[in-house]
């Protein structure tokens, strides 16, 4: 495998979960494939050859203030070929450098949604660039975090396969939240809090909440079996009250999150007996439409059956007739969804041999 140089930006919990999994793996390989080279949050960079061993303590003292700019002199100051930018962030900023990464000789991971969700015009601008400047960009992580969703989408796409429908709880933030509450005598508040503490939700819990970081997920699924959909084509039912939405910061929404319990209380207790609350995406690609709600749902069904944080994603399709493909897992957290970005770095790693 050829060495691939590696940028990753974001520092959070799948960043800095991936930068221990690169050096775990160049541990094992004895290889340095993987030789990570700039580690940068929004306002600071580490640069180092080979900077994953003790990257916390270097970065404290040796970032620096940066621009794209100085990534580019580093790497080419360096000599290195096989430039790979990692997104890891959940910033809309940052993917607006995602064509200049690439005219600037960068392949692209990445496990942020916003690039694939903006307009189709740059959804397809962006792929017309990484085609004439022969560069790849994977993003397995977009859709069920660690889970191999998109690439079987696509497989089965490419093949010819008719897809009908994808149907599922498709946010693992979510199926942790409503797993948990269906079963348990906590406050939803309460809940939330800890899902957030373990990593599990976005950065901003209302990014779940409003349904905004499934609906992404369908666009992108849409997008992959050639639907041309916007993201305001996506009907979403929205759990966050208009009161903690719009010009409400993040800190003033954590402070009165126990204002959502209410609602949530009043959801569970119109259930049925056998009947647990779902977050459920529904891809319909016969009408063309996607939706994103809350269902009450049987707790015999497969998605009345997830625990923990795990996604669920039905695949109808023709071959596959009544019985859908599943595929089931956990569909947040940082250690699998970090692996499933070193996945897609090493699948382009190993496309460059
Ligand atoms: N946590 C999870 O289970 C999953 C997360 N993802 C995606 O992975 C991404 C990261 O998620 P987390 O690590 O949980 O979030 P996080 O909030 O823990 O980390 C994000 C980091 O990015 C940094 N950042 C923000 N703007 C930046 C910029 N312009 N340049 C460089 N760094 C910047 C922030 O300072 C923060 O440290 C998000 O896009 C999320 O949707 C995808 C699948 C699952
Ligand atoms: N909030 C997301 C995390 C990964 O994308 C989810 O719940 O799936």
């Amino acid at each position: 495998m050829s060495q691939i140089n590696i940028a990753i930006f974001g520092i959070g919990n799948v960043g800095s979960t991936l930068i221990k999994q690169i050096a775990e793996y160049n541990k094992k390989t004895t290889s340095n494939t993987l030789n990570v080279f700039a580690i940068a949050n929004s306002k600071l960079v580490l640069f180092e050859n080979n900077a994953t061993g003790g990257w916390s303590a270097n970065f404290e003292t040796k970032s620096t203030s940066y621009t794209l700019e100085d990534v580019y002199a580093f790497a080419k100051a360096n000599s290195y070929k096989n430039l790979l930018a990692v997104d890891v962030t959940a910033s809309s900023e940052f993917v607006t450098n995602y064509i200049d990464l690439v005219e600037h000789g960068f392949h692209i991971v990445t496990a942020n949604k916003i690039a694939n969700t903006l307009t189709y015009d740059f959804y397809q601008e962006l792929r017309d660039i990484l085609e004439v400047n022969q560069k790849k960009f994977l993003y397995e992580t977009n859709v069920g975090a660690g889970l191999p969703i998109i690439e079987t989408i696509k497989n089965l796409y490419e093949s010819g396969e008719e897809i009908h429908k994808i149907r599922g709880v498709f946010s693992g933030s979510l199926s942790y939240l409503f797993n948990t509450f269906s079963e348990e005598e906590k406050s939803f508040s309460e809940i939330l809090k800890e899902a957030d503490a373990l990593g599990l939700t976005e950065p901003d819990a209302r990014e779940d909440l409003s349904g905004k970081d499934v609906a992404r997920k369908l666009l992108i699924l849409g997008r992959e079996v050639g639907l041309t959909k916007e993201f305001k084509d996506v009907k979403i039912q929205s759990l966050v009250p208009a009161a903690l939405n719009g010009k409400t910061t993040l800190s003033q929404f954590r402070e009165s999150v126990k204002t959502l319990d209410p609602f949530f209380a009043e959801s569970k207790s119109k259930l049925g007996s056998g009947e647990v609350l779902r977050h459920v995406g529904e891809l319909n690609l016969k009408t063309s439409k996607l939706e994103v709600k809350l269902v009450q749902e049987s707790k015999t069904t497969a998605l009345g059956q997830t625990k923990g944080a795990d996604a669920i994603f039905e695949i109808y399709t023709k071959s596959y007739g009544d019985q859908p493909l599943v595929i089931q897992g956990a569909g947040a957290g940082k250690a699998v969804t970090a692996r499933g970005v070193l996945g897609d770095i090493l699948k382009i790693a190993t496309s460059l041999n």
